[in-house]
């Protein structure tokens, strides 16, 4: 895949990470405030054109260790309170930002063990949905509370990466303080050569990351390298640019300096190709003649077309699909837990709640969730 128009414009759904060093005045520790109205007038302007947005913001620490005095190095725990008292103020100035264009935003607040742990994976996936559908935009950091060393993301670079892996995003841009990926870091190497494409990072670019360049970010290059290893395989175009000037989003649209990551595919070919090579499938649906011929022509699985069901198997796992024959023809990810889902099997999607007493998907197994056999 290479750039042929502008991967901004053409992203359906589209994350964008802020950096502390970005978004923090570094003397003050206050937020600039006109940089992320400006910011948000693009998110704006995106939303109105029909293309969702995500925001993952740091700042919280930054902006938070003020208000308790706090004065660098912080201890983990010293950390964890300034963004607790930080994150408030900034959610509040998104809210403000945003409000100006009657947009809803909705703060989500996630751990490393969010994006690991299946179900709740699944939740976060699926309440960014609903949020998005519903017209929000989701302002996203780390839930630094919680999140002690052993699990941290560490780096809001590699969670946006796992949000954009999460959601299914096409693109991915991390506004920095600087304009791309260099050969080593400028600010150190003045004959660093800037890169404006990458397709694979191989253990040469890698040797090219250096730390961050102020005192506010985190991470430097490593951390936006290992974002870069998620999104490339996650089939999600990113891009590392300098979200310096004001409306940030407008200035990549028309041509900004910026290093471009580009997968080989696209996300739902690479969520597919996840779902065929990487999971071990942990039963089997058996399904009738109607609903084999309806996932041949492309529909999701529904329970009334299911007659049997072997395996025990949680909500997210893989399972194959079988035709009446008892031969593989699909596999993909099931909605339901096993037992939920024989209760359900048989049956039309509308009884679903009156089977089980919550009302889950209709789709047992979802078409964007299924991969059929050659
Ligand atoms: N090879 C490199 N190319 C570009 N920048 C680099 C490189 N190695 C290290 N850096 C440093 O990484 C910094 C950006 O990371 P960081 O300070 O963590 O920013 P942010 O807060 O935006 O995440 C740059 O300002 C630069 O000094
Ligand atoms: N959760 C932290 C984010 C830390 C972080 O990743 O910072 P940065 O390197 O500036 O993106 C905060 O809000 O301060």
């Amino acid at each position: 895949m290479t750039v042929t128009t502008n991967p901004i414009n053409e992203a359906r759904r589209l994350i964008v990470k802020i950096g502390s060093s970005l978004l923090v005045d570094e003397a003050s520790g206050h937020i600039r405030r006109a940089w992320m109205d400006s910011l948000c007038d693009d998110v704006a302007r995106l939303r109105a054109r029909g293309q969702e947005v995500i925001l993952v913001s740091s700042g919280a620490v930054a902006v938070g260790r003020r208000h308790l005095g706090l004065t660098p190095p912080l201890r983990l725990e010293e950390k964890q309170a300034a963004a607790a008292t930080g994150q408030i103020r900034l959610a509040h100035a998104y809210q403000e930002a945003l409000e100006r264009h009657g947009i809803t935003v909705a703060q989500v607040l996630l751990t490393l063990a969010d994006s690991e742990d299946r179900r709740r994976f699944l939740n976060a996936r699926n309440t960014l949905d609903t949020l998005l559908r519903l017209g929000a935009v989701p302002v996203i950091n780390e839930n630094d509370t919680v999140a002690t060393t052993e699990i941290r993301f560490g780096d809001n670079d590699r969670l946006a990466a796992r949000v954009a892996q999460m959601s299914g995003a096409d693109a991915l841009v991390l506004f920095s303080d600087i304009d791309g990926l260099y050969t080593a870091d400028p600010r150190k190497n003045p004959d660093a050569r800037f890169l404006a494409e990458v397709t694979e990072i191989t253990p040469d670019i890698e040797a090219m990351a250096g730390d961050p360049g102020s005192s506010v970010g985190t991470g430097g290059m490593v951390t936006k390298l290992v974002a870069a290893k998620i999104c490339l395989s996650a089939g999600c175009r990113m891009a590392i640019c300098k979200g310096e000037p004001l409306h940030p989003l407008t200035a990549l649209e028309n041509g900004a300096r910026v290093t471009w990551f580009l997968p080989s595919a696209g996300p739902m070919t690479a969520r597919k190709q996840w779902i065929a090579g990487s999971m071990s499938p942990m039963g089997s649906l058996h399904l009738d003649d109607g609903a084999a011929r309806a996932l041949a022509s492309g529909k999701s699985l529904l329970p009334a077309g299911i007659r049997a069901i072997d395996g025990e198997f949680d909500r997210g796992d893989c399972v194959l699909v079988r035709d009446g024959a008892g031969r593989v023809i699909g596999r993909g990810l099931s909605a339901y837990a096993a037992d939920d889902a024989r209760a359900i099997m048989g049956r039309k999607s509308a009884d679903i709640e009156s089977v089980l007493g919550y009302r889950g998907r209709d789709e047992i197994i979802h078409r964007d969730d299924l991969v059929m056999e050659g």
